[in-house]
């Protein structure tokens, strides 16, 4: 039987195998969820980059750029990090360079060593759920948590991920298991649930309210971004 296991944030990802893994990066807040929502908005690709630097190049070779650091626009970008901003007409069909905090680190150190990077929020859950049960190898959900440290909204995908799927994986690992026992914890109510956590905090202090209950909508989207190359695209 396949596994499925949880890396509660990419400083920890060194513990892994990757090869014949099947990656899911989960960033909610924001980075995933602005992914799902240009892609399925009609957005050709998104290149997720590491740095502002390599972001900046790509904006000056024509792509619309995203750079966000510490929940903030960087200056002389074209794009925050908000999903609603992935929602505009001028970004249909367009190439966008991205970089954020913590999402687009954690899909560059994944890239490398996984079979495929898939990227997971929860307004595309069940199409994520409908694909890795076609998949043939073990999945790894890599969770993008804050510099380095673990977040509940990420970990609460984990764990909704991981409660979709026990029937096709086994949960091998404990933080496979923490995950899925957290998700069964707060699912009646996410929004409540996360009400206190770090992220939250953060966000609302920057006046950024809509972007969290946005994000923790369940299947809105039925696209599944996937990296081919340097570029995330629509699966099909
Ligand atoms: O913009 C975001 O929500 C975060 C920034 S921070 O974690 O609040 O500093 O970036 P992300 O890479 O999407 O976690």
């Amino acid at each position: 039987m396949k596994q499925l296991d949880v890396c509660l944030t990419p400083d920890l990802l060194h513990l892994h195998q990757l090869n014949n893994v099947v990656v899911v990066v989960a960033d909610i807040f924001r980075a995933t969820s602005c992914m799902v929502t240009g892609l399925a908005y009609g957005v050709g690709s998104i290149t997720p980059v590491a740095t502002v630097e390599e972001c900046k190049a790509l904006q000056e070779k024509g792509y619309f750029a995203a750079a966000e650091r510490n929940a903030m626009k960087v200056e002389g970008f074209d794009l925050d990090n908000s999903p609603f901003s992935y929602m505009s007409e001028r970004l249909i069909g367009s190439h966008i360079a991205m970089t954020t905090t913590n999402g687009t680190l954690s899909i560059a150190k994944a890239k490398s060593a996984a079979v495929k990077v898939l990227i997971g929020a929860f307004l595309n859950l069940g199409a994520l759920v409908n694909e890795l049960r076609s998949e043939q190898y073990d999945v790894l959900v890599l969770c993008a948590g804050w510099k380095g440290r673990p977040n509940l909204e990420d970990t609460l995908f984990a764990g909704a991920l991981a409660e979709a799927l026990k029937d096709e994986f086994i949960l091998v690992e404990d933080a496979a298991l923490m995950a899925q026992r957290l998700y069964q914890q707060g699912r009646g109510n996410l929004l409540n649930f996360v009400a206190n956590s770090s992220h939250v905090r953060r966000l609302q202090r920057l006046g950024i309210q809509k972007d969290i209950s946005y994000s923790l909508q369940t299947d809105l989207y039925d696209v599944v971004p996937v990296l081919r190359g340097s570029r995330l695209v629509a699966m099909h």
